[in-house]
């Protein structure tokens, strides 16, 4: 089962998904930045992660569909955790994911797989304390993907926004059906500093009051606040 926040020896986990354009790159990097100038340690990771399970997802999504592919994300998402997540998250950093199990539960939709099984396939994945959901109308990111030319195969179909914001509105409600912390930020007009502030405060308000404390306590002799990043940033 997923782990509770009370299990966290002192990190924060944080995922941020929503569609292809939405600004989760963008966001995840200003969010680092604000946090690390609250004095937070932050780890910057992603999936598929930069290990060798999410280097073979990289080289084989174009080439591989179906129930094999959503294995494969989610043998990377295992491995993800057991060497880079929880580590980072036990040695007391916020660990900030571009992109996690929302991920899951709706990219592999596009290959017509059961949300059920997609589901239990990740049942066993720990729990982020915050699940932020970027979400945008599909006509605005549509043309933020044809500015930069598609990324992947699922974007090749036309209307494709559309079926992922669709999967997106999904998956959200059985996030939050589910029990997940889930933060919507509605990314169509605003500019990604302040979704990224606002995620920020979010954190805040959801911390135990005892790692608030810790944030907000000038850091004295324990050194400047770190940011980590790992390979393969999406
Ligand atoms: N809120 C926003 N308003 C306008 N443009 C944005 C916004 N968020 C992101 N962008 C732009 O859209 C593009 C996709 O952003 P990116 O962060 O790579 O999205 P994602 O990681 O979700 O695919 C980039 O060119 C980025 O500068
Ligand atoms: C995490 C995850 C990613 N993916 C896919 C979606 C993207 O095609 C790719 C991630 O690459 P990324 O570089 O993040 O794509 P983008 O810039 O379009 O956001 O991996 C899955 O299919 N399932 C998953 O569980």
């Amino acid at each position: 089962m997923p782990r509770p926040f009370s299990d966290h020896a002192r990190g924060v986990f944080v995922s941020v998904d929503g569609p292809s354009g939405a600004g989760k790159s963008t966001i995840v990097h200003h969010l680092a930045q604000l946090l690390v100038a609250d004095g937070e340690d932050v780890h910057v990771t992603a999936e598929p992660s930069g290990g060798p399970i999410g280097m073979l997802c990289r080289e084989l999504t174009e080439t591989i569909t179906g129930h094999a592919l959503a294995c494969l994300y989610a043998a990377d998402r295992y491995h993800h955790l057991e060497v880079e997540v929880r580590p980072s998250i036990q040695a007391g950093r916020v660990v900030i994911s571009d992109r996690y199990i929302p991920s899951a539960l709706v990219m592999q939709r596009f290959d017509g797989i059961d949300p059920a099984f997609l589901w239990h396939l990740n049942a066993e994945a720990d729990r982020p304390d915050l699940a932020v959901i970027l979400e945008a109308d599909p006509e605005v990111i549509s043309e933020r993907l044809r500015e930069r030319g598609p990324h992947n195969r699922f974007q090749l179909t036309p209307g494709s926004s559309h079926a992922e914001v669709d999967f997106y509105r999904q998956a959200t409600e059985l996030l939050i059906h589910a029990g997940f912390d889930v933060l919507r930020v509605d990314c169509n007009q605003r500019p990604p500093e302040q979704s990224a502030a606002l995620i920020r405060d979010r954190l805040m308000t959801s911390l135990p009051a005892e790692r608030r404390e810790e944030i907000h306590d000038p850091r004295g002799g324990a050194g400047p606040a770190t940011l980590t990043t790992a390979g393969h940033q999406g």
